[in-house]
């Protein structure tokens, strides 16, 4: 059954996210009306596929809008949608959910018909061309109702985040804001900070850099305009998180000064590490499934890889990830399978009898 009776979803900014839910309903077979107050970012959004413009004059309101602006817009945009009649009931997507939600209560004459929302996915670069219509899959989307909230707008808000393919669940604000402090804004604060050693360093230095300070700074990448609005509204629930992390790093400090006397702080500290992601869940909130690795030395030359694809299927292992490096000094990449624990020794020995070399 159709959650809108055939009605259209209107979308409010056509960034990253917009534009990624705009491609995932238009795909799910839903009427997508599109706004941004830049006309070339709504243009993008359309051209990519992400619905149409929304009608000067609707001949009805959307069954709701979803506003995914930044979060100091939030309010303001929920206001303009509502009191304009351009759609029935409202959510957002803002990375923050106190404020946006407070702001509506105080300034928004009928707030119950606004229920506050956030998909818990995303990427760290912005605007329409960064959209993928597959952003929102497997991924949690936390609802945050709270006692005004009228059950159509939870009800619609619940019906994108399932069409979109992510995982509604639901929390008070209070509780997304204090969860998202540990497992997406500090994080983002330490990739920030780190990254930010490599900003002035040495050039033969950075050189040096791999896979591992790669991951542990991709998301420093993310828009810094967003990020300050985020921290700024989430400064409350964050400063705690960072005030454990200052203590964790004052202790591995002080072990540093003397590093054979600090050696049990360290391994304490690195094991916390260890205990602490194994707790991240998997792709479907499951607990992670640690792959067995097997890395190929492939000749730097067009069809290699497909050619490895090819036998790595023929052996009949599934390859759950990839990833590639460079090889420094040799005209060679080394390719990493991630496939289902216990599968690599079987791969490894279909690969080599292949004629791949092994490595590791
Ligand atoms: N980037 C992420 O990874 C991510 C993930 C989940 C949620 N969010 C949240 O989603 C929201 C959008 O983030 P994004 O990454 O898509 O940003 P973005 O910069 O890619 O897109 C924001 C869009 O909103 C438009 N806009 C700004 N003010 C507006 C207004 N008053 N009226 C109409 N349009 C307006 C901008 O022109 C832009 O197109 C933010 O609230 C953010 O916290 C971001
Ligand atoms: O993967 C990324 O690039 C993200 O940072 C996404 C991420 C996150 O921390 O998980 C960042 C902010 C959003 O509010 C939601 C998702």
């Amino acid at each position: 059954m159709d959650p809108f009776g055939g009605r259209a979803v209107l979308v409010v900014g056509t960034g990253l996210v917009g534009t990624s839910l705009g491609l995932a309903l238009t795909r799910a077979g839903v009427d997508v009306r599109l706004a941004d107050a830049k006309p070339e970012f709504l243009a993008e959004a359309i051209r990519l596929g992400a619905g149409h413009a929304e009608p000067e004059t609707p001949a009805e309101p959307a069954a709701l809008a979803v506003v995914a602006v930044p979060p100091e817009a939030v309010a303001t945009v929920v206001g303009e949608v509502m009191s304009g009649g351009r759609a029935e009931y409202a959510t957002d997507v803002a990375s923050v959910k106190v404020l946006p939600t407070t702001q509506v209560r105080e300034r928004v004459p009928d707030p119950g018909r606004y229920v506050g929302s956030h998909p818990m996915a995303g990427r760290e670069v912005s605007g329409p061309s960064a959209a993928l219509a597959d952003l929102f899959a497997g991924r949690p989307w936390v609802i945050c109702p709270d006692d005004g909230t009228h059950q159509q707008a939870v009800t619609r808000a619940l019906a994108v985040a399932r069409l979109a393919g992510a995982v509604p669940m639901t929390m008070t604000a209070t509780e997304h804001d204090a969860a998202v402090a540990l497992v997406s804004h500090t994080p983002h604060v330490v990739a920030a900070l780190m990254a930010g050693r490599l900003a002035g360093a040495p050039g033969h230095e950075v050189r040096l850099a791999g896979p591992g300070v790669t991951d542990v700074t991709r998301i420093a990448g993310g828009d810094p305009e967003l990020w300050t609005e985020i921290l700024t509204a989430n400064a409350a629930a964050v400063r705690p998180v960072l005030a454990g992390l200052r203590s964790d790093l004052d202790r591995l400090m002080s072990a540093l000064e003397a590093p054979v006397a600090g050696q049990p702080v360290l391994r304490e500290l690195l094991r916390d590490g260890v205990d602490g992601r194994s707790r991240l869940p998997g792709k479907h909130g499951s607990a992670r499934t640690e792959f067995g690795t097997v890395i190929v030395a492939v000749d730097d030359r067009p069809g290699q890889l497909a050619a490895l694809f090819a036998d790595a299927g023929a052996a009949g292992v599934n390859v759950e990830d990839v990833r590639i490096e460079h090889s420094p000094g040799e005209p060679i990449g080394l390719v990493e399978l991630d496939v289902r624990p216990g599968a690599e020794d079987e791969l490894t020995g279909s690969l080599r009898a292949r004629g791949w070399t092994i490595r590791g």
